[in-house]
């Protein structure tokens, strides 16, 4: 037997296994990385987060990334020599935080990579009849095998479109093992670049359960503010849109799309909403001398609109309900506001922090949860396909040498 495969074998048989999730979002803030203590599988999947660090991008990442992100046209060459790039990148951030940490690489069982998506186009968002879904992850597995010394799983999302789903999003599959709870209704709700949520019956019936994409948490946002407020990166503690005031026709057309009419499960991304979005909505309704603050301020209501619709419409169906909140939209207050005024219901939006997992470190330890599954997992069925949940074993695996 290859020594890579008896070490494979060793750790799926632990009782506990040492799992680094990392991710890399649409925000293209920073590499998540969190060191997790995982036991058993399934439903009796326990983690818990021994150590979390967002390792910021430098300028330098972040305009190469953004050369190729979310653009229909871009060099391939660039995106052919990203793909290895990234995927050292990110080793060489593992090992940083590895040091700091005091953790040697000897003692992790695997690294769980997301990677960095640099395009993302299910069937409901592009016009080529001849395909399907599609979405592609940069930062080659690989390469963080070799620079780290550890096994790596990674490149989670083919398989799901292979066997029938968008590609995205993931967040369910770990979501349902591990924040079910048969005391109450909850809905996971993480707001990045783009939000989605997770609809958690008590009953656990695994054929209710679902993820879905909702649309902008902070991506447009962001992008706003990046390019008239530079160098700012976003608008912290909502600073900007604060001192603004909403513009109800810019908002009523920015909500005008399609996608917020599809039914669940969905997803999309900063491909759609951008700010060539904002500006034809702007041109739409003559809007296009508003102040940045009235546009930030219409942006932010905007994103709160959306999700707080997706919670009015799973709230429907589940009756009373929980809300658990991570990403970094947590620590946006205007929206966060916002939301629990369009949800008169909720009393407060909880962080998945009273859960025990630091809400800015849930999607790295989403995709720790997913390599533990391929690791040692497999005996979980999910809800149903229509659901866009199949039943897979996700990532593919890189050896160290
Ligand atoms: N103090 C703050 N005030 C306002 N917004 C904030 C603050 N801190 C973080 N954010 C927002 O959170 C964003 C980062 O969120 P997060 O890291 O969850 O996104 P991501 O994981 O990159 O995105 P996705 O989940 O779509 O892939 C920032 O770009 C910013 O918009
Ligand atoms: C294609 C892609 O990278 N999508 C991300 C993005 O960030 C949030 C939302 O859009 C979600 O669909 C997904 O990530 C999470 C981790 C998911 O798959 O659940």
């Amino acid at each position: 037997m290859h020594q890579h495969i008896l070490k494979l074998y060793n750790s799926a048989m632990k009782q506990q296994r040492l799992i680094i999730g990392l991710m890399s979002g649409t925000s293209l803030d920073g590499l998540d990385v969190a060191l997790c203590k995982v036991s058993g599988q399934g439903m009796d999947t326990q983690i818990e987060v021994l150590a979390f660090e967002t390792v910021d991008y430098d300028d330098d990442y972040k305009q190469k990334i953004k050369k190729v992100f979310a653009e229909r046209s871009c060099d391939l060459e660039l995106v052919t020599l990203l793909h290895p790039w990234v995927g050292t990148l990110h080793g060489n951030m593992v090992n940083q935080c590895l040091a700091k940490w005091n953790v040697a690489a000897d003692d992790i069982d695997a690294i769980a990579s997301h990677g960095q998506t640099i395009y993302h186009c299910p069937k409901s968002q592009h016009a080529h009849v001849d395909f399907k879904h599609g979405t592609l992850q940069i930062g080659d597995s690989d390469h963080l095998a070799v620079t780290t010394g550890i096994t790596t799983i990674g490149d989670f999302r083919q398989k799901h479109i292979a066997a029938g789903g968008e590609g995205a999003p993931l967040a369910v599959y770990g979501d349902y093992l591990f924040f079910t709870s048969g005391d109450e209704n909850r809905i996971l709700l993480n707001m990045g670049g783009i939000a989605n949520l997770t609809y958690l019956p008590k009953s656990a019936d695994a054929s209710a359960v679902f993820s879905s994409d909702i649309g902008p948490g902070n991506t447009i946002m962001d992008a706003y503010i990046q390019r008239h407020f530079a160098p700012l990166h976003y608008d912290k503690d909502s600073q900007v849109a604060s001192q603004g005031t909403v513009n109800q026709a810019l908002l009523t057309e920015l909500c005008d799309n399609e996608f917020f009419s599809l039914a669940f499960p969905k997803t999309t991304g900063p491909e759609v909403f951008n700010l060539q979005y904002l500006a034809r909505a702007q041109t739409a309704t003559h809007t296009t001398e508003l102040s940045h603050q009235d546009v930030m301020a219409t942006l932010n209501r905007f994103s709160a609109q959306v999700i707080a619709k997706a919670i009015n419409d799973c709230s429907a169906k589940l009756g009373g309900v929980a809300v658990y909140a991570s990403g970094g939209g947590i620590h946006n207050p205007l929206l966060m506001q916002h939301i629990l005024s369009l949800c008169p219901y909720l009393h407060e939006i909880k962080n998945t922090q009273v859960l025990g997992i630091d809400p800015d470190a849930k999607e790295a330890v989403l995709f720790a949860i997913l390599a533990n599954e391929c690791l040692a997992g497999g005996q979980q069925r999910f809800g149903n396909q229509a659901q866009g949940i199949p039943t897979i074993t996700m990532g593919k695996i890189s050896f160290a040498d």
